[in-house]
């Protein structure tokens, strides 16, 4: 058996369309090629992902940057996990909702580029293709993040400049190192004379320092310590541009085929307090966002039925094999699960190509119907993986997703005008095949009926 099978409709981007379709027909595991197998279950899960294997060297070729490896690239786990605990913590939940630059920088982007803006395309009836807008505020945040806001990209706020950046990025890596390069050379040269960032230093700062101490007292190679922190850094600028960028685009894509649901979740965001309006400069809080459940429930079924990244996460099985399903898979096999498939189980999301916010949400108890089953539905959504290995920025990304979306619909209605190609791709990175979403904004007046 070879795997040319798979890799032909893998090549002709029928990959994840024939998994779902196997699966459907064989069961929770399948044999892809001699040495790869394809797993959607609840068992997969635990022995391949909990359990911790190794990933295979696929990552190695694919997230290369600066010439060294990163988090998502590193194979060796105890490399990994050294390097991720330098900084989990400015990704960890509560610090995201606590940190000062981070709420000042948000403030900023939302408040003074992203509803301007909004309000010049809505007078101006102008037509807007969002996934461009929306690369545009992923780069912004996660820089201002990542390197302190006086560091940070402006790309929404110029438009012709941000087109450029997005335009130029899809000619390759090599641009976006370049470009990162210069801005944290310039950070890492002005380290400890900024009071801001002496209190409470960057990402990039942290990931340098982190990695410094690493090294044996007297080591001097600045060149590689560099490279493995702006590798680093560089990849999560990437992640935010291209995984952010495609969920910003989904949520506004179902939202405005729904204005009717447009309208429920502009009652829930109006209940938060500061209302947003044009005129205010500081945003409700991330804890208050979090509370709200029609915007979680659109966030988490847009996880569901578009998810960014859908394709397989392969591993190795491990020295000695393992069992899956009562097969025994021998050692070096390649084993992996992927969300397309399990976000696709009709037992555990009914009608799963429905888009139906409302399967997040729990019935009320007077309703006396069966509510969900959340706490299995929450173990089969795997938009951002699980395990050691899953996604360090999920609550950057979800704190960030909500903040932009409920300043849009409070304050905005939108409709489609162009939406040939918004079918996501068969690809690692799954955004919409035309690359493009065309919208229309209309401003709401601020009163309580709207
Ligand atoms: C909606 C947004 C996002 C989605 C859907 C997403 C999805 C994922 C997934 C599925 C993985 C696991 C990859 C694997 O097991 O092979 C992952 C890993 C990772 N993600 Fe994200 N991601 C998102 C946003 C972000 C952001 C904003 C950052 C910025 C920090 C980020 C940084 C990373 C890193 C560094 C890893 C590797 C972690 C490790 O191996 O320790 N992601 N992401």
């Amino acid at each position: 058996m070879s795997n040319s099978w798979y890799n032909r409709r893998q090549a002709g981007s029928r990959g994840l369309k024939t998994l779902l379709e196997a699966h459907a027909r064989l069961g929770p595991i399948i044999r892809l090629g001699p040495q790869e197998v394809s797993v959607v279950s609840e068992e997969g899960l635990r022995k391949i992902y909990a359990a911790g294997l190794d990933k295979s060297s696929w990552y190695q070729k694919t997230f290369f940057l600066y010439g060294v490896q990163n988090l998502v690239s590193t194979l060796d786990h105890s490399t990994h996990a050294k390097n991720r605990r330098i900084v989990a913590g400015l990704y960890n939940k509560s610090y995201l909702q606590r940190c000062k630059n981070l709420a000042s920088l948000s403030d900023h982007i939302v408040c003074s580029r992203l509803l301007p803006r909004l309000d010049f395309y809505s007078l101006n009836a102008n037509t807007v293709n969002v996934m461009r807008l929306f690369a545009c505020i992923g780069v912004d945040m996660i820089t201002g993040h990542i390197f302190g806001a006086a560091y940070s990209t402006d790309l929404l706020a110029d438009e012709a400049k941000g087109g450029e950046y997005i335009e130029t990025c899809a000619s390759g890596t090599e641009f976006k190192e370049n470009y990162f390069e210069h801005i944290y050379r310039e950070l890492l040269s002005t380290r400890g004379t900024q009071e801001e960032l002496r209190v409470s230093p960057s990402a990039a700062e942290t990931m340098y320092n982190g990695l410094a101490s690493q090294r044996s007292a007297g080591y001097v190679a600045d060149r590689e310590i560099f490279a493995e922190s702006a590798s680093e850094m560089l990849d999560h600028i990437i992640a935010t541009q291209e995984t952010n960028t495609i969920i910003w685009t989904y949520i506004c894509y179902r939202l405005s085929l729904h204005p009717q649901l447009q309208d429920r979740l502009r009652l829930e965001l109006r209940t938060l307090e500061p209302r947003i309006t044009n005129e205010i400069t500081n945003l409700p809080s991330p804890a208050s966002l979090e509370k709200l459940p029609l915007l979680d429930a659109i966030v988490q079924e847009t996880l569901r039925l578009h998810a960014a990244n859908p394709a397989r996460m392969p591993r190795v099985a491990p020295t000695g094999g393992m069992t899956l399903h009562g097969y025994d898979i021998p050692a070096g096999t390649i084993v992996s699960t992927n969300a397309y498939c399990l976000h696709r189980n009709p037992d555990v999301f009914p009608e799963p190509l429905e888009w139906r916010p409302e399967r997040w949400m729990p019935h009320r108890p007077e309703e006396k119907l069966d509510g969900p089953d959340l706490p299995r539905m929450k173990k089969w959504l795997w938009a951002f993986g699980s395990g050691a290995r899953n996604c360090i920025g999920q609550h950057f990304a979800i704190q960030t997703i909500k903040l932009v979306v409920a300043a849009i619909y409070t304050t905005h209605t939108t409709l489609i005008v162009n939406d040939e190609g918004i079918e996501q791709s068969d690809s690692y990175n799954s955004g919409p095949i035309g690359g493009k979403l065309i919208l229309r904004f209309e401003h709401l007046k601020d009163t309580p009926e709207c």
